[in-house]
């Protein structure tokens, strides 16, 4: 059963990208925030479809941050959807994993202390991982996506989606090469947050 969860479809247009050509809808959720949807090809047809959900990286998505490897998965993901020709990237509103622009900031700060991702949280008296996935099953059940093939090495993006009714059919991983500034955190999210990571790009 999916959780009910509200959302409100506001607003939807074509945008050809570099990356090709999506469909964006742009949700409202009860908070206001709006809930991105980029979309390719049929989705309403049974098959599993090939989906991101894109957690909010300000740093890493528009900056091209070093730090952490999400503006890299946010490129090869589109790539790969355009690739398949079907799928759905979501782009969460969870900005620093839900905890906020200014504390994630604060966060690096520590790490810039030797902290890691997890301890640096914690000594801002903050949960490890804030993130929950109602919003991004209501969107997609909106789209009529029941099942999905989702991109992520994060074990627990899939348990979290699978509480609100939508069935992942496979993990389809989705790793960056490590480089001098990310290979700490993304080592850190191997060893305590257990991310599904294959030693060798580390
Ligand atoms: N609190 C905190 N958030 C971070 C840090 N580095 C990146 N983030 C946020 O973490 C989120 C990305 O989550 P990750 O855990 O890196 O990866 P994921 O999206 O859960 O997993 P994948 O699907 O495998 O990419 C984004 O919202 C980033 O803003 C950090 O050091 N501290
Ligand atoms: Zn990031």
């Amino acid at each position: 059963m999916t959780t009910f969860f509200p959302i409100t479809r506001a607003a939807m247009a074509d945008l050809p990208t570099r990356f090709g050509h999506f469909q964006i809808v742009v949700y409202l959720d009860a908070e206001q925030k709006e809930q991105i949807a980029l979309t390719c090809g049929q989705l309403h047809t049974p098959e599993p479809v090939l989906t991101r959900l894109h957690s909010e990286c300000l740093t890493g998505d528009i900056f091209g941050s070093h730090r952490c490897d999400c503006g890299e998965q946010l490129a090869a993901a589109l790539t790969a959807i355009q690739q398949a020709g079907r799928g759905v990237l979501l782009y969460l509103r969870q900005e620093g994993r839900g905890i906020g622009l200014v504390n994630k900031i604060r966060a690096y700060a520590l790490q810039q202390q030797g902290l890691d991702t997890v301890d640096a949280n914690r000594a801002l008296g903050l949960p490890d991982d804030m993130r929950d996935y109602r919003v991004a099953a209501a969107i997609l059940t909106d789209l009529g996506i029941k099942s999905v093939r989702l991109l992520t090495n994060n074990p627990a993006k899939i348990t979290g989606i699978e509480q609100h009714g939508i069935a992942v059919t496979e993990r389809v991983p989705l790793q960056m090469p490590a480089n001098n500034y990310s290979a700490a955190y993304l080592l850190a999210k191997q060893v305590r947050m257990g991310h599904l990571l294959d030693s060798r790009l580390l």
